[in-house]
């Protein structure tokens, strides 16, 4: 039996990237696609909106009736929308991989609700190479002492709505673990001004914004007499989309949860 995969936000840049490669893999196929209200691609064929073979399927607003009749649902979307799908997922009980980023409080403990009826994957970034990273951040900050100071940078397209990006505050979060402290209390997401000196310990973050950057990383180690970086570097949305499917298809079976990519790519 294929596993039926739908896509919420599915004309989205994003959206249309995982209904082709949802096509392209072997033993899944399109459950379905939906959109805002208002949407002008409503009605399409979801083939054809993401420039492929016909499906079969039309674009529609039933994000109800989509978490219904899918094995799972891929959600890159906006907080807000992101929450009212995770409650979908657990009312039908069926697998949901959130790719959204810029999720606040009130939206992950909807999440965290809906993950004991329904088993969910997030993550802020679905690619293998960042999943890595995170890991390798993670084990250096634990290595170094505070006498290095940990700075990261990222860079997005022009039309990125939050900042900093989910993967970098997912990397601020993997080198905090690492030094045993949260992220929160030593997160400096931003300076302007005359600031003061850096506070040692602190985790800074600087972000840029730009023409058609799919994304990238860098996490810097910064000592007196030397520097370690790690850097990622993406050049396709196709890296995502694949770990997302790869994120459904895992999913299919596992009892109800919060899961993250490192349980799905196993590292
Ligand atoms: N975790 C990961 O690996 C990645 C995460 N992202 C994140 O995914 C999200 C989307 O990114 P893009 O595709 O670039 O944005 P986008 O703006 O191109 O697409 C989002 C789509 O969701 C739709 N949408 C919003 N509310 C909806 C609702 N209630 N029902 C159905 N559709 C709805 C919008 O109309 C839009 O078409 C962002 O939060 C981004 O940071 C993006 C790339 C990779
Ligand atoms: O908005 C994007 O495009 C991306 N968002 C994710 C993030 O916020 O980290 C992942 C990726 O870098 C692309």
């Amino acid at each position: 039996m294929a596993t039926r995969i739908g896509v919420v936000g599915a004309a989205g840049r994003m959206g249309r990237m995982l209904l082709a490669t949802i096509a392209a893999t072997p033993g899944c196929v399109i459950a379905g696609g939906t959109e805002r209200p208002g949407n002008p691609a409503l009605g399409q064929d979801l083939g054809k909106l993401a420039g492929i073979e016909p499906a079969g399927v039309v674009l529609t607003t039933d994000s109800d009736a989509l978490f219904a009749g899918a094995d799972a649902v891929l959600d890159f979307t906006a907080p807000a929308a992101t929450a009212t799908h995770a409650s979908l997922a657990a009312k039908h009980g069926h697998a949901h991989i959130i790719g959204t980023t810029g999720l606040e409080a009130p939206e992950r403990a909807t999440i965290e609700a809906a993950a004991k009826r329904a088993p969910i994957v997030l993550a802020p970034n679905m690619s293998l190479g960042v999943n890595l990273a995170m890991l390798l951040v993670e084990q250096m900050a634990k290595a170094l002492d505070t006498d290095w100071d940990i700075e990261i940078v990222e860079m997005h397209h022009r039309h990125k709505v939050d900042a900093p990006s989910g993967t970098a505050l997912g990397l601020g979060r993997a080198a905090a673990k690492g030094r045993g402290v949260s992220l929160d209390s030593v997160a400096q997401r931003s300076r302007d001004g005359i600031t003061g000196e850096r506070r040692k310990g602190d985790i800074g973050f600087a972000t840029l914004r730009g023409g058609d950057v799919v994304g990238e990383h860098r996490v810097i180690f910064a000592a007196e007499g030397e520097r370690i970086e790690i850097g990622h570097i993406a050049t396709s949305r196709a890296i995502f989309a694949r770990g997302a499917v790869k994120a459904a298809i895992w999913a299919q079976g596992k009892p109800p949860g919060l899961y993250a990519m490192k349980d799905v790519l196993g590292l």
